[in-house]
């Protein structure tokens, strides 16, 4: 009989799996969401058990978790180059681009990324897509003028042939969630991506876009739990394409 592993137990195997590639004295990267939660868990009774790693947090919910694990933090400035990231994704390609940013914490994700030398990414299989976009793409912008900024995006994306909704973040009813970073996010649901790299071009040429969800380039291994155990695409030792 074969044993049906819940979405929760594929996280934290997949989180396992990536935690066997840590070792001694990393500068690491801590993701934020779910399955970056169980990373942080597991690393935290490695910690316990005698290991010495830093960690840099991509949001303030992730800090407060490894501070109470006991997991020794610093920030980029005290640490601008790091070993490793291990973070979850909304979304990923057989090409390692990913959507990320449902959990609010791309920009300070991206950011932590693009200081690794690594990214690990740890998924359950379901975040598995053959062209992104099913996941509506997360964009953070600045506060100031963000309707501006909404008309703008959506005059872009149209160019690009992408048509879809696009909705503001909230974190409670007419209440606008607010990042981190202090910045709005609205949601673009434009259906499937086929140029991502087009796409993310012209949303940063747009001034009030701070930063989006798509990820290129970044991730260099993701580890990806199913029924039949982890399966691991990219490459585990070697830094960005
Ligand atoms: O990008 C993220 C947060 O900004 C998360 O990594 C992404 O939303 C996946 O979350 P989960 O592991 O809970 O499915």
């Amino acid at each position: 009989m074969t044993a049906t592993l819940s979405a929760d137990a594929m996280k934290r195997a997949a989180a396992q799996a990536a935690l066997d590639h840590v070792a001694h004295g990393m500068r690491l990267g801590l993701g934020t969401g779910s399955t970056a939660a169980h990373f942080v868990d597991l690393l935290g009774a490695r910690v316990r058990d005698g290991l010495e790693v830093v960690g840099v947090p991509t949001s303030e919910r992730t800090r407060l978790q490894a501070e109470g694990l006991g997991i020794k933090l610093s920030t980029l400035d005290e640490t601008p180059e790091l070993d490793l990231t291990i973070d979850g994704a909304d979304e990923f390609d057989a090409s390692l681009r990913l959507i990320k940013g449902g959990g609010g914490a791309l920009l300070r994700e991206k950011i932590v990324a693009a200081a690794s030398m690594r990214m690990f990414v740890i998924a359950d299989a379901t975040k598995e897509v053959g062209t992104l976009g099913a996941f509506p793409l997360p964009v953070e912008i600045d506060r100031f003028g963000a309707r501006s900024t909404r008309l703008h995006i959506e005059r872009v994306v149209r160019g690009l042939g992408l048509i879809g909704t696009i909705t503001q973040r909230l974190s409670a009813p007419d209440t606008p969630y607010v990042t981190d970073g202090g910045h709005f996010i609205l949601d673009c649901a434009f259906g499937a991506i086929d140029a991502p790299e087009a796409l993310s071009e012209r949303l940063y040429a747009i001034p009030g876009v701070v930063d989006h969800g798509l990820f290129i380039g970044l991730a260099t291994a993701i580890f990806i739990a199913g029924a039949g155990g982890v399966r691991i695409i990219g490459d585990v030792t070697g830094g960005p394409a």
